[in-house]
Protein backbone atom coordinates (compact mmCIF):
# COMPACT_ATOMS: atom_id res chain seq x y z
CA UNK A 1 0.00 0.00 0.00
CA UNK A 2 1.59 3.68 -1.01
CA UNK A 3 2.53 5.82 1.79
CA UNK A 4 -0.35 7.79 3.67
CA UNK A 5 -0.02 11.56 2.13
CA UNK A 6 0.43 13.81 5.49
CA UNK A 7 -0.38 17.49 5.99
CA UNK A 8 0.55 19.50 9.30
CA UNK A 9 -1.28 22.73 10.13
CA UNK A 10 0.77 24.76 12.49
CA UNK A 11 4.49 24.33 12.60
CA UNK A 12 5.41 25.58 16.01
CA UNK A 13 6.79 23.56 18.72
CA UNK A 14 4.39 20.34 18.58
CA UNK A 15 3.59 20.26 14.96
CA UNK A 16 7.50 20.68 14.16
CA UNK A 17 8.07 17.60 16.31
CA UNK A 18 4.94 15.30 14.59
CA UNK A 19 7.03 17.07 11.14
CA UNK A 20 10.14 15.57 12.44
CA UNK A 21 8.41 12.27 13.50
CA UNK A 22 6.68 11.63 9.90
CA UNK A 23 9.25 12.07 8.14
CA UNK A 24 12.23 10.31 10.70
CA UNK A 25 10.14 7.81 12.34
CA UNK A 26 6.58 6.75 11.42
CA UNK A 27 5.96 3.95 8.95
CA UNK A 28 3.70 4.23 6.07
CA UNK A 29 3.39 7.87 5.48
CA UNK A 30 4.90 10.44 4.03
CA UNK A 31 4.74 14.49 4.82
CA UNK A 32 3.67 16.40 1.78
CA UNK A 33 2.99 19.72 3.50
CA UNK A 34 2.64 22.28 5.87
CA UNK A 35 0.87 25.66 6.60
CA UNK A 36 1.90 28.33 9.34
CA UNK A 37 1.12 32.35 9.20
CA UNK A 38 4.77 31.95 10.12
CA UNK A 39 5.58 31.34 6.58
CA UNK A 40 9.36 31.82 6.81
CA UNK A 41 9.28 29.06 9.52
CA UNK A 42 7.33 26.62 7.37
CA UNK A 43 9.48 27.36 4.65
CA UNK A 44 12.14 26.66 6.99
CA UNK A 45 11.21 23.69 7.96
CA UNK A 46 10.14 22.43 4.45
CA UNK A 47 13.51 23.00 3.48
CA UNK A 48 15.01 21.13 6.40
CA UNK A 49 12.53 18.12 5.70
CA UNK A 50 12.75 18.10 2.13
CA UNK A 51 16.50 17.37 2.66
CA UNK A 52 17.54 21.14 1.62
CA UNK A 53 16.09 22.09 -1.81
CA UNK A 54 14.85 25.54 -2.57
CA UNK A 55 11.77 26.47 -0.84
CA UNK A 56 10.77 28.50 -4.00
CA UNK A 57 7.39 30.44 -1.99
CA UNK A 58 5.49 27.07 -2.28
CA UNK A 59 7.33 24.00 -2.90
CA UNK A 60 10.47 22.68 -1.23
CA UNK A 61 12.50 20.43 -3.78
CA UNK A 62 14.40 17.66 -3.48
CA UNK A 63 14.24 14.30 -1.75
CA UNK A 64 15.03 13.83 2.13
CA UNK A 65 14.54 11.59 4.56
CA UNK A 66 10.91 12.01 3.95
CA UNK A 67 11.17 10.64 0.21
CA UNK A 68 9.87 13.46 -1.42
CA UNK A 69 9.17 17.47 -1.41
CA UNK A 70 7.19 19.37 1.43
CA UNK A 71 5.20 21.93 -0.03
CA UNK A 72 4.31 24.78 2.19
CA UNK A 73 0.63 26.00 1.62
CA UNK A 74 -0.26 29.78 3.01
CA UNK A 75 -3.58 28.83 4.08
CA UNK A 76 -4.62 26.21 6.28
CA UNK A 77 -7.77 25.66 4.94
CA UNK A 78 -6.17 25.37 1.14
CA UNK A 79 -4.00 22.67 3.19
CA UNK A 80 -6.75 20.64 4.03
CA UNK A 81 -8.56 20.64 0.88
CA UNK A 82 -5.16 20.16 -1.11
CA UNK A 83 -5.80 17.01 -3.47
CA UNK A 84 -2.01 15.59 -2.70
CA UNK A 85 -2.86 15.87 1.51
CA UNK A 86 -4.50 12.69 2.18
CA UNK A 87 -4.64 12.81 6.08
CA UNK A 88 -4.03 16.50 8.50
CA UNK A 89 -2.18 16.83 11.74
CA UNK A 90 -3.35 20.05 13.30
CA UNK A 91 -1.10 21.31 15.82
CA UNK A 92 -2.29 24.91 14.98
CA UNK A 93 -3.27 26.71 18.70
CA UNK A 94 -6.90 25.92 20.00
CA UNK A 95 -8.49 28.69 18.99
CA UNK A 96 -8.03 27.51 15.50
CA UNK A 97 -9.30 24.22 16.15
CA UNK A 98 -13.14 24.17 15.44
CA UNK A 99 -12.41 26.01 11.61
CA UNK A 100 -10.05 23.75 10.65
CA UNK A 101 -11.56 20.68 12.18
CA UNK A 102 -15.12 21.40 10.39
CA UNK A 103 -12.86 21.96 7.03
CA UNK A 104 -11.31 18.30 7.40
CA UNK A 105 -14.82 16.77 8.06
CA UNK A 106 -16.17 18.63 5.34
CA UNK A 107 -13.40 17.05 2.78
CA UNK A 108 -13.46 13.66 4.83
CA UNK A 109 -10.41 13.69 5.87
CA UNK A 110 -8.96 11.91 8.70
CA UNK A 111 -7.20 14.48 11.26
CA UNK A 112 -5.14 13.94 14.59
CA UNK A 113 -6.07 16.92 16.68
CA UNK A 114 -3.76 18.76 19.12
CA UNK A 115 -6.36 19.03 22.35
CA UNK A 116 -7.56 20.88 22.88
CA UNK A 117 -10.40 19.84 20.42
CA UNK A 118 -12.06 23.48 20.53
CA UNK A 119 -11.99 26.18 23.27
CA UNK A 120 -15.65 25.71 24.50
CA UNK A 121 -17.96 22.95 24.77
CA UNK A 122 -20.42 23.90 22.61
CA UNK A 123 -18.01 24.18 19.36
CA UNK A 124 -16.91 20.40 20.81
CA UNK A 125 -20.27 19.05 20.65
CA UNK A 126 -20.70 21.06 17.51
CA UNK A 127 -17.77 19.18 16.12
CA UNK A 128 -19.01 15.74 17.54
CA UNK A 129 -22.51 16.10 15.72
CA UNK A 130 -21.01 17.12 12.54
CA UNK A 131 -18.48 14.31 12.51
CA UNK A 132 -21.49 11.82 13.49
CA UNK A 133 -23.51 13.09 10.15
CA UNK A 134 -20.59 11.85 8.30
CA UNK A 135 -21.11 8.13 9.57
CA UNK A 136 -17.61 7.30 10.00
CA UNK A 137 -14.75 8.25 12.70
CA UNK A 138 -12.28 11.34 11.02
CA UNK A 139 -11.50 12.98 14.23
CA UNK A 140 -8.68 11.51 16.31
CA UNK A 141 -7.62 13.62 19.71
CA UNK A 142 -4.17 14.17 20.95
CA UNK A 143 -4.50 13.17 24.16
CA UNK A 144 -0.76 11.17 23.99
CA UNK A 145 -0.94 10.30 27.73
CA UNK A 146 -3.41 7.12 26.84
CA UNK A 147 -0.40 5.94 24.46
CA UNK A 148 2.56 6.36 26.86
CA UNK A 149 4.21 2.89 28.20
CA UNK A 150 3.67 3.32 31.97
CA UNK A 151 0.24 5.23 31.77
CA UNK A 152 -0.61 1.99 29.37
CA UNK A 153 0.52 -0.35 31.89
CA UNK A 154 -1.49 1.48 34.66
CA UNK A 155 -4.67 1.35 32.84
CA UNK A 156 -4.44 -2.58 32.09
CA UNK A 157 -3.24 -3.55 35.75
CA UNK A 158 -6.23 -1.11 36.70
CA UNK A 159 -8.81 -2.85 34.26
CA UNK A 160 -7.57 -6.64 35.42
CA UNK A 161 -9.11 -6.01 38.53
CA UNK A 162 -6.45 -7.08 40.29
CA UNK A 163 -6.31 -4.38 42.63
CA UNK A 164 -10.06 -4.14 43.30
CA UNK A 165 -12.13 -0.99 42.44
CA UNK A 166 -10.66 2.18 42.01
CA UNK A 167 -11.40 5.09 44.42
CA UNK A 168 -8.77 7.43 43.62
CA UNK A 169 -6.11 9.30 41.80
CA UNK A 170 -3.50 11.62 42.61
CA UNK A 171 -1.63 13.15 39.72
CA UNK A 172 1.00 15.85 39.37
CA UNK A 173 1.17 17.71 36.47
CA UNK A 174 4.36 20.55 36.35
CA UNK A 175 5.66 22.36 33.36
CA UNK A 176 9.18 24.50 33.78
CA UNK A 177 7.46 27.26 32.48
CA UNK A 178 5.38 28.87 30.43
CA UNK A 179 5.56 31.87 28.13
CA UNK A 180 4.40 35.70 29.16
CA UNK A 181 0.42 35.99 28.40
CA UNK A 182 -0.34 32.63 29.63
CA UNK A 183 -3.64 32.97 31.65
CA UNK A 184 -5.00 31.03 34.52
CA UNK A 185 -7.49 29.54 32.60
CA UNK A 186 -5.44 28.20 29.90
CA UNK A 187 -3.89 26.30 32.76
CA UNK A 188 -7.23 24.58 32.96
CA UNK A 189 -7.65 24.31 29.40
CA UNK A 190 -4.41 24.11 27.96
CA UNK A 191 -2.90 21.59 30.78
CA UNK A 192 -5.10 20.33 33.21
CA UNK A 193 -7.17 18.88 30.33
CA UNK A 194 -4.94 16.25 30.29
CA UNK A 195 -5.50 14.92 33.76
CA UNK A 196 -9.05 15.22 33.06
CA UNK A 197 -8.75 12.82 29.97
CA UNK A 198 -6.24 10.56 32.56
CA UNK A 199 -8.82 10.79 34.71
CA UNK A 200 -11.71 9.74 32.66
CA UNK A 201 -9.90 7.05 30.65
CA UNK A 202 -8.00 5.25 33.50
CA UNK A 203 -11.25 5.06 35.97
CA UNK A 204 -13.93 4.59 32.86
CA UNK A 205 -16.48 6.91 34.09
CA UNK A 206 -17.20 10.92 33.14
CA UNK A 207 -16.36 13.38 35.83
CA UNK A 208 -19.61 14.77 37.05
CA UNK A 209 -18.38 17.80 39.21
CA UNK A 210 -15.16 19.86 38.95
CA UNK A 211 -13.44 22.70 41.86
CA UNK A 212 -10.38 24.27 40.52
CA UNK A 213 -8.82 26.03 44.22
CA UNK A 214 -6.05 28.51 43.75
CA UNK A 215 -3.31 29.02 46.05
CA UNK A 216 -1.62 31.83 46.64
CA UNK A 217 0.44 32.17 43.41
CA UNK A 218 4.37 31.30 42.52
CA UNK A 219 6.20 34.92 42.63
CA UNK A 220 7.42 33.77 38.99
CA UNK A 221 3.96 34.91 36.94
CA UNK A 222 2.59 38.38 36.43
CA UNK A 223 0.01 39.56 39.04
CA UNK A 224 -3.10 38.21 38.65
CA UNK A 225 -2.55 34.70 37.15
CA UNK A 226 -2.91 31.63 39.33
CA UNK A 227 -0.27 29.38 39.11
CA UNK A 228 0.03 27.03 40.91
CA UNK A 229 -3.50 24.94 40.54
CA UNK A 230 -5.45 22.52 42.74
CA UNK A 231 -8.71 20.64 41.18
CA UNK A 232 -11.08 17.98 42.54
CA UNK A 233 -12.87 16.26 39.80
CA UNK A 234 -15.75 13.74 41.21
CA UNK A 235 -16.57 11.23 38.82
CA UNK A 236 -19.76 9.68 38.17
CA UNK A 237 -18.78 6.21 39.27
CA UNK A 238 -18.16 7.39 42.76
CA UNK A 239 -14.24 7.64 42.23
CA UNK A 240 -12.30 11.22 43.41
CA UNK A 241 -9.11 12.56 41.21
CA UNK A 242 -6.61 15.04 42.34
CA UNK A 243 -4.43 17.16 40.23
CA UNK A 244 -1.46 19.61 41.01
CA UNK A 245 -1.02 21.95 38.24
CA UNK A 246 1.58 24.16 38.04
CA UNK A 247 2.97 25.43 34.52
CA UNK A 248 6.37 27.39 36.49
CA UNK A 249 7.34 25.24 38.45
CA UNK A 250 10.67 26.56 37.73
CA UNK A 251 13.08 23.02 37.42
CA UNK A 252 11.60 21.03 34.96
CA UNK A 253 8.75 18.84 33.73
CA UNK A 254 7.32 16.22 36.09
CA UNK A 255 4.01 14.24 35.40
CA UNK A 256 3.03 11.27 37.21
CA UNK A 257 -0.16 9.99 39.28
CA UNK A 258 -0.82 7.46 41.91
CA UNK A 259 -4.10 5.35 41.74
CA UNK A 260 -5.37 4.66 45.31
CA UNK A 261 -7.61 0.92 44.85
CA UNK A 262 -9.43 -0.81 47.29
CA UNK A 263 -6.33 -3.76 47.44
CA UNK A 264 -3.77 -1.54 46.58
CA UNK A 265 -1.88 1.18 44.84
CA UNK A 266 0.05 1.87 41.88
CA UNK A 267 2.37 5.08 41.27
CA UNK A 268 3.75 6.08 37.51
CA UNK A 269 6.26 8.65 36.51
CA UNK A 270 8.76 8.43 38.95
CA UNK A 271 11.44 9.35 36.31
CA UNK A 272 13.54 6.67 37.70
CA UNK A 273 15.55 5.80 34.54
CA UNK A 274 19.39 6.37 34.54
CA UNK A 275 20.89 7.28 38.46
CA UNK A 276 24.50 8.42 38.48
CA UNK A 277 26.54 9.13 41.10
CA UNK A 278 29.48 11.93 40.79
CA UNK A 279 31.46 14.52 42.65
CA UNK A 280 29.00 13.99 45.92
CA UNK A 281 26.16 13.81 44.53
CA UNK A 282 23.25 11.24 43.37
CA UNK A 283 20.78 11.54 40.99
CA UNK A 284 18.87 11.75 37.57
CA UNK A 285 17.49 14.07 35.48
CA UNK A 286 14.45 15.88 34.97
CA UNK A 287 12.73 16.48 31.41
CA UNK A 288 12.97 19.89 30.02
CA UNK A 289 9.39 19.91 28.55
CA UNK A 290 6.66 17.10 27.10
CA UNK A 291 8.81 16.54 24.38
CA UNK A 292 11.22 14.77 26.16
CA UNK A 293 8.89 13.28 29.09
CA UNK A 294 6.21 11.78 25.97
CA UNK A 295 8.45 11.47 23.08
CA UNK A 296 7.78 7.64 23.02
CA UNK A 297 4.18 7.92 23.82
CA UNK A 298 3.73 10.56 20.67
CA UNK A 299 5.56 8.37 17.86
CA UNK A 300 3.24 5.29 19.07
CA UNK A 301 0.23 7.88 18.85
CA UNK A 302 1.27 8.87 15.13
CA UNK A 303 2.24 5.23 13.90
CA UNK A 304 -0.88 4.09 15.41
CA UNK A 305 -2.97 6.89 14.07
CA UNK A 306 -1.14 6.35 10.72
CA UNK A 307 -1.96 2.43 10.38
CA UNK A 308 -5.93 2.53 11.99
CA UNK A 309 -6.43 5.76 8.53
CA UNK A 310 -5.25 3.42 6.23
CA UNK A 311 -7.78 0.82 7.52
CA UNK A 312 -10.63 3.57 7.31
CA UNK A 313 -10.72 3.72 11.71
CA UNK A 314 -9.25 5.90 14.01
CA UNK A 315 -7.03 4.19 17.42
CA UNK A 316 -7.37 6.60 20.36
CA UNK A 317 -9.29 9.29 21.71
CA UNK A 318 -12.23 10.22 20.16
CA UNK A 319 -14.07 13.79 19.15
CA UNK A 320 -16.99 12.37 21.78
CA UNK A 321 -13.18 12.62 24.27
CA UNK A 322 -12.24 16.13 22.98
CA UNK A 323 -15.59 17.57 23.90
CA UNK A 324 -16.13 15.72 27.44
CA UNK A 325 -12.57 17.17 28.44
CA UNK A 326 -13.52 20.57 27.08
CA UNK A 327 -17.07 20.32 29.09
CA UNK A 328 -15.39 19.84 32.36
CA UNK A 329 -12.88 22.20 31.66
CA UNK A 330 -15.36 24.60 30.87
CA UNK A 331 -16.75 23.73 34.07
CA UNK A 332 -13.51 24.11 35.70
CA UNK A 333 -13.01 27.31 34.34
CA UNK A 334 -15.98 28.57 35.88
CA UNK A 335 -14.90 26.71 39.35
CA UNK A 336 -11.31 28.95 39.00
CA UNK A 337 -13.52 32.24 38.84
CA UNK A 338 -16.26 31.21 41.28
CA UNK A 339 -14.25 29.46 43.56
CA UNK A 340 -17.14 26.83 44.13
CA UNK A 341 -17.52 23.33 42.81
CA UNK A 342 -19.22 23.80 39.42
CA UNK A 343 -21.26 20.43 38.27
CA UNK A 344 -20.40 19.87 34.59
CA UNK A 345 -22.89 20.04 31.96
CA UNK A 346 -22.69 16.83 29.46
CA UNK A 347 -25.14 15.97 26.87
CA UNK A 348 -26.48 12.77 27.30
CA UNK A 349 -24.24 10.43 24.66
CA UNK A 350 -26.44 8.07 24.12
CA UNK A 351 -28.73 11.45 22.22
CA UNK A 352 -25.96 12.54 20.67
CA UNK A 353 -24.16 9.17 18.62
CA UNK A 354 -27.50 7.16 18.78
N1 LIG B 1 -0.15 16.80 23.40
C1 LIG B 1 0.74 17.59 23.98
O1 LIG B 1 1.44 17.20 24.90
C2 LIG B 1 0.92 18.98 23.46
C3 LIG B 1 2.11 19.66 23.75
C4 LIG B 1 2.24 20.96 23.29
C5 LIG B 1 1.22 21.55 22.56
N2 LIG B 1 0.11 20.85 22.31
C6 LIG B 1 -0.99 21.43 21.52
O2 LIG B 1 -0.49 21.63 20.20
C7 LIG B 1 -1.03 22.81 19.63
C8 LIG B 1 0.12 23.73 19.27
O3 LIG B 1 0.86 24.05 20.44
P1 LIG B 1 2.40 24.48 20.36
O4 LIG B 1 2.95 24.31 21.74
O5 LIG B 1 3.06 23.83 19.23
O6 LIG B 1 2.24 26.04 20.06
P2 LIG B 1 3.27 26.99 19.31
O7 LIG B 1 2.86 28.37 19.69
O8 LIG B 1 4.66 26.56 19.55
O9 LIG B 1 2.95 26.75 17.77
C9 LIG B 1 1.72 27.07 17.19
C10 LIG B 1 1.97 27.35 15.71
O10 LIG B 1 0.71 27.56 15.08
C11 LIG B 1 0.82 28.70 14.24
N3 LIG B 1 -0.51 29.29 14.08
C12 LIG B 1 -1.07 30.36 14.71
N4 LIG B 1 -2.32 30.55 14.27
C13 LIG B 1 -2.57 29.58 13.34
C14 LIG B 1 -3.68 29.24 12.52
N5 LIG B 1 -4.81 29.96 12.58
N6 LIG B 1 -3.57 28.20 11.69
C15 LIG B 1 -2.43 27.47 11.63
N7 LIG B 1 -1.36 27.72 12.38
C16 LIG B 1 -1.43 28.76 13.23
C17 LIG B 1 1.82 29.61 14.92
O11 LIG B 1 2.40 30.52 13.99
C18 LIG B 1 2.82 28.60 15.47
O12 LIG B 1 3.83 28.30 14.54
C19 LIG B 1 -1.98 23.37 20.70
O13 LIG B 1 -3.27 22.88 20.46
C20 LIG B 1 -1.42 22.80 21.99
O14 LIG B 1 -2.38 22.71 23.02
C21 LIG B 1 -0.06 19.57 22.73
O1 LIG C 1 0.28 22.44 25.65
C1 LIG C 1 1.10 21.87 26.64
C2 LIG C 1 1.03 20.36 26.54
O2 LIG C 1 -0.26 19.91 26.51
C3 LIG C 1 1.81 19.68 27.65
O3 LIG C 1 1.63 18.28 27.61
C4 LIG C 1 1.40 20.20 29.02
O4 LIG C 1 2.24 19.65 30.01
C5 LIG C 1 1.51 21.70 29.08
O5 LIG C 1 1.10 22.14 30.36
C6 LIG C 1 0.66 22.38 28.02
O6 LIG C 1 0.83 23.77 28.07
Amino acid sequence: MSDLRIGIVGVGAMGADHAERIVRRISGARLVAVSDPDTARAEELAVRLSGGGPAGGSAAAGAGAAGGAVRVIGDPLELVGAREVDAVILASPGFAHAEQLFACLEHGKPVLCEKPLTMDAASSLQVVEAEHKLGKPLIQVGFMRRFDPEYAALKQLLDSGELGRPLLLHNVHRNKANGPGFRSEMIVRDSMVHEVDVARWLFGSEISRITVHAPKPTGAVPDGVLDPQFAVFELANGAMADVEVFVNFQVGYEVRCEAVAERGSATIGLGSGVVTRAAGHWGGAVPEDFRVRFDLAYDIEVQRWIDAVGRGEIDGPSAWDGYAAAAVCEAGIASLNSGQPVAVDLADRRTVLG
